[in-house]
């Protein structure tokens, strides 16, 4: 092969389509073995061999999964193909696959009337056939081409082919088949095929050609019914072949030339599967035949052989040219998903992935001028003429010279290849007599040594019988030796054991003793100990309850004095409302003696001066009433708040003690019970010498008790709140000192402004006096001369109103210095109580105070008391516990001082000389002996030794362990 043409050579591109769950295996739930990865081009194959699943994974040039539609796989692998027979090249397009996994679906489609419909649309199902021949007609007319198209439409079935688009009648057909059985076969001049008889139809639409599809895939039904052939293994070959003529820029007619052929094989499975059965197995074979052959040939082009066994059958004889030709080959191989298809599975994707590997080397057609081609047909006509003049005359078949030499050189090239594989088949098969002849040699040696081996195996077991019953005899004699050995050592070994063990019983008991008596003195310690922190904690509890009755005491004798307090109060208050009450009626009592005292004649105006001055003085009088109502709701106030403080306080103190009381009660029970408990505990540990080290624990335990018991006292809280309420009750009081304040400084104001108004109407009525006495003077000295007499009168009247007035005056403004002298009186009382009260408020919220300070201090005292004890205890008993290790490591000690040096057993070690004391038996030996002479011991022995189990010893005889028995 030329570098050029190496360079040109494509590989055979491999498809693989695999299809959906048919309803039968959605129905059987089948598993879905096959699993497709379009975007990688892969497809695995998951197995299960001997129970693990292992997956197998090809690659191809393209895959489509179960849900790849006949569109996408047209789009994407058939369209560049059918461009290309439109360029001029011959292109094949092989479906191959098991029978039902959409061979036919891929290349026809389900639709078989696939003729376009009113807008030159195919319908979804069509396949690839439909498709190129619309891409085609579409092509040539959108390129207003002269063309010409031509198809055929073959059968090749049991190696016969049967032309689909012939006119026959249907019958004539079947006829012509019956008789001819198949349709002679011509080889062209250019190692091609030409099917005579066969009818190239020549068309001009694609509708034209689904006729023609559609007549030959009926033609293909009858048959099948008529003859009773399969469809499923039949091969189908539609070709379409296209001249376009071209013209050159000289203005010379060319034609372009190019063919594609769709080619449908017939079920890739084997035989068996495929239902072949007695008079169906010839046909079977020859279906077989076919793919066969298209199988080596795939292997001779693939590995590269020199001779490519196109001839031996008719399906690689047709598409010779399409396997390692000038073609360009595309390869559909389509599967099943379902797990029943598996191995078909794999054996088409091992096929289809071999074919990959196939080289062609696609050339194009050259375009032939027009006069060129008429020329070529015409010497076609007369090569098929000669043909068959040849072929009548010499009653053989004709071919040409150079492929007679070719055909020569090609025999003569396979004779000295046979000739060659004869002589190496002579060289093999003297080979393999050497090998035959040195096989029997070595058989006759083998059975030589296997005599010899079974005559030493039988020896073999007879010394072994011997050698068993030697060392029987052997175990015997040790048997009789050791026990009389046994005997002697036995009585002087368990002698002192004896001694040892008394000691060691004694010396044991004695310190058990001392033990439980420290135990005991330790427990009657401890009960001391426990008993001092009962004491303690019981008198923890009376100094709480004599502090809270002491604070109960105060508590009410601060009530009382509150109560005492607020009684004055309210007495001086009542005083001096009273007292002024009192002067206020004087003092209008006054004015009224006066003011009828006074005659109506002349003093109508000082009465109207009077009757202001009352009006004044009553206002004043309400005033103060009022002054006084305020005091008194303010001093019922202060009243009501003493007592509310008072009841806040009791509810408090009562609380406090309730709950100092319960958790005091709750905390002791509990320490009780605790100690109690832990008391029981140790005794009961103590008695039984063990896990000493938990005593620690329960110390610990105690202690954090204890602790727990003096932080639960949580007085703080309750403190907290008392002496809240005291500033809250501190807070009230001034507020309440600072309204009466007010009230004072009101009154005194207005008090005030009283005198000096009353001042004012005192100097007024004064100055209408000394008004009226020049009136009257003048009156007087008018009159003189007429009323002598009445003017000493009117003298002494006019003196005696002075008198009644400065007496009137003098005596208001007592009145009024009274009033305002009881008012301050009475303002420095209300002040003082006051100021007494929250003195005592503040003074016993103290008391309080230091009392609860002091009853912490006792508390805390108390607890420090019970954690000193506590701590002495611990020490003790840590002591205790420390004697108590010393003396258990004691015991420890001794005992194993006394089983590991001091005692002894019958052991037989290898310091001990052999003694020659069996010569000279003790006592005890010599009676051991006589009461089990020679012929008992055997008996013995052979009565635990049964000569069959001689091997293993009897338990008696197994040396024990010395503490085995004591313990
Ligand atoms: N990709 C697919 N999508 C939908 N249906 C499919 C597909 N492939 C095959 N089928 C359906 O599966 C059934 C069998 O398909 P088909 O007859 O094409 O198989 P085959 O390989 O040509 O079998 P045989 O070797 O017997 O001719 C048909 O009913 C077809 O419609």
């Amino acid at each position: 092969m030329s570098r050029e043409k190496a360079e040109k050579a494509v590989n055979v591109q491999v498809l693989l389509r695999c299809r959906p769950f048919n309803e039968d295996e959605l129905r059987n739930n089948a598993p879905q073995v096959v699993t497709c990865n379009e975007y990688q081009r892969e497809v695995a194959v998951s197995q299960s061999i001997a129970g693990k699943q292992i997956d197998r994974v090809f690659t191809f040039d393209k895959v489509f999964g179960p849900s790849a539609q006949q569109k996408d796989l047209y789009d994407q692998a058939v369209i560049p193909i059918v461009n290309e027979v439109l360029d001029g090249f011959n292109c094949t397009i092989f479906a191959y696959g098991q029978t039902g996994t959409g061979k036919t679906y891929t290349m026809e489609g389900e639709c078989k009337r696939a003729k376009s419909g009113p807008n030159g649309q195919l319908p979804p199902d069509a396949g690839v056939i439909p498709r190129a021949v619309k891409q085609i007609f579409d092509t040539l007319e959108s390129q207003n081409a002269e063309y010409s198209v031509k198809v055929t439409f073959l059968e090749l079935y049991n190696e016969e082919i049967t032309d689909l688009l012939g006119h026959e009648e249907i019958s004539k057909v079947i006829l012509e088949e019956k008789q001819k059985k198949t349709l002679p076969l011509m080889e062209d001049g250019k190692g091609g095929v030409l099917v005579r008889g066969l009818e190239e139809e020549i068309v001009t639409s694609a509708n034209e050609i689904f006729t023609l599809l559609e007549r030959g895939s009926s033609k293909r039904r009858t048959a099948e019914t008529l003859l009773n052939k399969q469809s499923s293994r039949s091969h189908s070959l539609f070709s379409i072949t296209i001249h376009i003529k071209e013209a050159t820029p000289e203005g010379e007619e060319l034609i372009k030339c190019g063919k594609l052929n769709l080619v449908d094989l017939a079920g890739s499975e084997n035989i068996s599967r495929s239902g072949a059965r007695e008079g169906r197995a010839r046909e079977a074979g020859e279906i077989n035949k076919s793919l066969l052959t298209l199988g080596r040939v795939i292997t001779a082009l693939v590995e590269h052989l020199g001779h490519i066994p196109y001839r031996d059958s008719k399906l690689t004889r047709l598409l010779r040219d399409s396997l390692g030709g000038r073609t360009k080959t595309c390869i559909i191989a389509t599967v099943s998903p379902s797990v029943h298809c598996l191995d078909e599975t794999l054996s088409t994707l091992d096929y289809a992935h071999r074919a990959k590997n196939i080289k062609n080397r696609p050339e194009v057609n050259q375009k032939l001028m027009k006069s060129t081609l008429i020329k070529d047909l015409y010497s076609e006509i007369d090569r098929m003429k000669a043909e068959v003049y040849a072929a009548r005359e010499k009653n053989g078949v004709y071919i040409p010279k150079e492929r007679y030499y070719q055909e020569e050189s090609e025999r003569k090239a396979m004779a000295d290849q046979i000739e060659n594989n004869q002589k190496q088949l002579e060289e093999l098969q003297a080979k393999l007599d050497a090998q035959i002849q040195l096989s029997s040699d070595l058989g006759i040696k083998l059975n030589n040594t296997e005599k010899n081996l079974d005559q030493t195996c039988k020896l073999l077991a007879t010394a072994k019988e011997d050698i068993k019953a030697y060392q029987y005899t052997l175990t015997e004699k040790d048997f009789i030796i050791d026990e009389q050995k046994k005997a002697a050592r036995e009585d002087r070994l368990s002698a002192v054991n004896r001694s040892v063990v008394n000691g060691f019983q004694a010396d044991l008991a004695e310190k058990i003793g001392s033990l439980s008596s420290i135990i005991v003195a330790s427990i009657a310690r401890q009960n001391e100990q426990l008993q001092c922190v009962e004491k303690l904690c019981h008198s923890c509890l009376e100094v709480h309850n004599k502090s809270a009755m002491d604070l109960k005491d105060k508590v009410a004798a601060t009530r009382v004095l509150y109560v005492s307090h607020i009684e004055a109060m309210r007495n001086m208050v009542h005083l001096n409302k009273a007292g002024i009450k009192a002067s206020v009626e004087d003092m209008l009592s006054m004015v009224s003696s006066n003011f009828s005292s006074l005659g109506q004649v002349f003093f109508n105006d000082a009465m109207q001066k009077f009757h202001d001055s009352r009006e004044h003085t009553s206002e004043m009088s309400k005033f103060i009433v009022e002054l006084l109502d305020k005091i008194e709701e303010e001093t019922h106030k202060l009243d009501c708040h003493a007592a509310r403080a008072h009841e806040a306080q009791t509810t408090s103190i009562a609380d406090f003690q309730k709950a100092y009381e319960e958790q005091t009660q709750f905390e002791t029970e509990k320490l009780l019970v605790d100690l109690t408990n832990l008391v029981s505990n140790h005794m009961q540990r103590q008695k039984e010498l063990v896990c000493l080290g938990s005593l620690n624990a329960n110390l610990q335990l105690l202690n954090n008790f204890l602790s727990n018991g003096v932080t639960g006292l949580q007085v703080d809280v309750r403190l907290v709140g008392l002496r809240d309420a005291s500033t809250e009750n501190k807070a009230f009081l001034d507020e309440h000192k600072s309204i009466m304040e007010c009230a004072t400084s009101d009154a005194k104001r207005k008090w005030q402004a009283f005198s000096a108004q009353a001042e004012n109407y005192s100097k007024e009525s004064a100055d209408f006096s000394a008004a009226k006495h020049c009136r009257m003077e003048l009156l007087l000295q008018q009159c003189v001369n007429t009323v002598d007499g009445a003017s000493k009168h009117w003298k002494k009247t006019h003196e005696s109103i002075n008198e009644m007035s400065s007496e009137h005056v003098t005596a208001v403004e007592v009145t009024v210095r009274n009033a305002v002298e009881s008012s301050e009186q009475h303002d420095l009382e209300v002040g003082s109580s006051g100021t007494e009260a929250m003195e005592n408020a503040v003074k016993d919220s103290d008391d309080i105070r230091r009392h609860i300070d002091r009853l912490t201090e006792h508390e805390t005292e108390a607890a420090s008391g019970i954690i000193a004890n506590v701590k002495t205890h611990l020490g003790t008993l840590k002591d205790l516990e420390d004697d108590h290790a010393g003396r258990t490591t004691d015991i420890v000690r001794h005992t194993q001082n006394t089983f590991q040096n001091t005692y002894m057993d019958d052991e037989p070690s290898g310091d001990t000389p052999t003694r020659s004391e069996t010569d000279v038996p003790s006592k005890g030996t010599i009676e051991s002996l006589r009461s089990q002479p020679m012929e008992a011991l055997l008996e013995e022995f052979r009565e635990n030794n049964p000569y069959e189990s001689s091997k293993e010893l009897k338990p008696s005889l197994i040396p024990r362990f010395p503490l085995i028995q004591l313990n």
